[in-house]
């Protein structure tokens, strides 16, 4: 099995350029740091280890690792759904667990893998859900714009009427980040969030959400969609983390061979000349 990420010429020394770049576009500010998280199963299974990044504001990460490596775990102590063991979580500066839940859901969005939706409301009541932290807060038709706005850049429009029980999958996948994207979050929480859409549909959503002034951290199953969308990329292994860096580096073959099995490397494009990443699963693996 090939993937293959498509990049301009130019190596190493482009994404140390490009890391300056990126940095340039963002503040400073920390939004969220994490110090020596570890979180155990209900049979003291050690589910995470030891696990510290910080999120700058407006910060792309995206998470990778082989199934049950504690990536939607991670994200479930993020959402206070898991309690850590150890460590600390610090949402602008403050522990995380001192925080309000209503506070939290002001500054965190979360997408779940499975999120089942209501199925008796509209595309549009579905997305007006996101808005319910602010109820009472705002003038109404400042939530409605929002939501307006955000059906609009979801390609809802023609089916806000619809019930979520009667649009297609990749449809209700939109629908589910249009709520995450009203919530106006600083930060989102991604978990798999391409998984019904098909390809150009997975590479449209991911430009959407990288153009967004929110600090996101998506789980991504897809490498090369991880390459193309993030700033950083952490890398899980059997709840250790093996790797948070630039892509380039994240995404190397010595980090990539021991947790996936296979092979990381970087051609030529045939015709045009660009460097383009391929992973190999190594036949008769
Ligand atoms: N509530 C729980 N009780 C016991 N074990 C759990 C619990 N939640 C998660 N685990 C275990 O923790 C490990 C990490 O699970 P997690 O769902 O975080 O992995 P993941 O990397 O998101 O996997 P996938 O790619 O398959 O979605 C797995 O071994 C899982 O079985």
């Amino acid at each position: 099995m090939l993937q293959v990420a498509v990049k301009d010429p130019g190596r190493e020394g482009r994404y140390y350029g490009e890391r300056r770049a990126v940095k340039d576009m963002k503040t400073d500010e920390f939004v969220l740091e994490v110090e020596g998280l570890s979180l155990l199963s209900p049979e003291h299974n050690l589910i995470l280890d030891n696990i510290t990044f910080s999120l700058r504001a407006g910060e792309k990460m995206a998470v990778i690792g082989p199934n049950g490596s504690g990536k939607t775990s991670l994200l479930q102590a993020l959402i206070r759904e898991k309690r850590p063991d150890s460590g600390t979580i610090l949402l602008r500066g403050q522990p995380l667990n001192t925080r309000s839940a209503l506070d939290c859901a002001r500054e965190i969005a979360f997408l779940s893998q499975s999120d089942i939706p209501d199925f008796r409301l509209s595309v549009e009541e579905y997305v007006s859900l996101g808005r319910l932290p602010y109820f009472g807060q705002y003038a109404s038709s400042d939530g409605a714009h929002i939501v307006a706005q955000v059906i609009k850049d979801m390609g809802l429009t023609a089916y806000k009427h619809r019930l979520m029980g009667e649009v297609s999958g990749g449809q209700r996948q939109r629908a589910a980040l249009g709520r995450a994207l009203a919530q106006s979050p600083s930060i989102l929480l991604l978990d798999e969030p391409t998984n019904h859409l098909d390809p150009p549909g997975r590479t449209a959503l991911l430009s959407l959400v990288k153009s967004k002034n929110i600090a996101v951290i998506a789980v991504l199953h897809d490498l090369t969609a991880a390459e193309a969308f993030a700033d950083r990329i952490l890398v899980l292994n059997e709840g250790k983390q093996v790797s948070d860096d630039i892509p380039e580096s994240s995404l190397q073959n010595q980090v990539i061979f021991p947790v996936f099995g296979m092979h990381s490397f970087r051609v030529a494009h045939p015709h045009e000349g660009k460097m383009l990443r391929v992973f190999e699963v190594p036949s008769g693996s």
